[in-house]
């Protein structure tokens, strides 16, 4: 078969409602491309582990899975989270498109519909990422962050069932889910930087696959490539791996990418802050020079604390 035969496409995606909604967004823009497609369920390691996200293990724990399905051949085109996906190129796949971005925001969803700020002492926050937890212990030291996993809905279930007085989660997902009315507080860029990649997704083709880089790249949302581009560059200059306590938000505002970055400690009482401009072309040499100067401001020290 020659690289432009056309044949159906085989999707690989997670069976979590938001997983399969992104995984229908994509076919939905095939099928209307003309294109033949077909989805292929999969279940990852971080589908079936409950346990809280933490140590090496986890890197990759719901993309790895998705990603050998299409090395395998037992599929061609991997839809993945983009914040999910390791920054660390795999060999013989292809990020190949990057579709326009949801919102990028973290929000929080509380019980009594209390904002961030009317929270009272104490309060149980939910969140199982450090870069979230950093976060709020900076702006508010006061109150008690708890490990919580899931898919959207049962993070929601047990906000709702008392176990926690808010929660924290990425609107794209809400969005895509249409329970964005759940949302308490959108978290401005200035109280919460959101993860490299957030509201974005990631697709991946075998690199040899000709046939689905036409078919793919056609997806692929310039303005949002040069951001995540930027995001994830300075994620991977800072070997932050996904667990890093490390936030940062790219964007184009008048032909021109700006993007900032936070490095927190744990604690919340160190917080490393820088923001640049650049031509878009230009993502990858802000984003080193971003880190570079997180780093010269003491970045490597509160992301290594982080591992131990
Ligand atoms: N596995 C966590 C995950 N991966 C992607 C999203 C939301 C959608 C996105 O940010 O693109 C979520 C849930 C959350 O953080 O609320």
């Amino acid at each position: 078969m020659t690289s432009e035969t056309p044949r159906t496409i085989r999707l690989a995606t997670r069976q979590s409602p938001l997983a399969l909604w992104q995984a229908n967004w994509v076919s939905d823009r095939l099928t209307e491309a003309g294109h033949q497609v077909e989805l292929i369920l999969l279940t990852t390691r971080g589908d079936v582990d409950q346990r809280p996200i933490d140590g090496a293990s986890a890197v990759g724990m719901f993309t790895k899975g998705i990603q050998r399905s299409v090395l395998a051949e037992e599929s061609d085109v991997a839809i993945h989270s983009l914040k999910d996906l390791p920054t660390a190129p795999t060999p013989g796949l292809t990020l190949i498109a990057t579709p326009p971005r949801a919102p990028v925001r973290d929000c929080l969803i509380s019980r009594g519909d209390k904002k961030l700020d009317e929270l009272a002492a104490g309060a149980i926050v939910g969140t199982g990422s450090r870069r979230r937890e950093a976060q709020l212990r900076h702006l508010r030291p006061d109150l008690e962050v708890r490990s919580i996993r899931g898919n959207v809905e049962t993070r929601l279930e047990k906000l709702d069932s008392g176990e926690y007085d808010a929660i924290i989660l990425a609107e794209a997902g809400l969005q895509r889910l249409e329970m964005h009315t759940r949302i308490t507080e959108s978290l401005s860029p200035e109280k919460m930087l959101p993860a490299p990649g957030q509201g974005s997704l990631g697709i991946e083709i075998r690199t040899d696959d000709g046939f689905c880089c036409t078919a793919l790249a056609a997806l692929n949302d310039p303005d949002t490539h040069a951001s995540v581009t930027a995001e994830r560059t300075l994620m991977l200059t800072l070997e932050g791996g996904c667990l890093a306590p490390i936030g940062t938000y790219g964007r184009i505002v008048s032909g021109q990418l700006h993007l900032d970055a936070v490095v927190v400690s744990r604690d919340g009482k160190q917080r490393l802050y820088t923001h640049g401009v650049a031509p878009p072309e230009e993502a990858m040499t802000l984003a080193r020079q971003l880190a570079e100067e997180l780093l010269q401001q003491g970045a490597a020290e509160i992301i290594q604390e982080q591992r131990d």
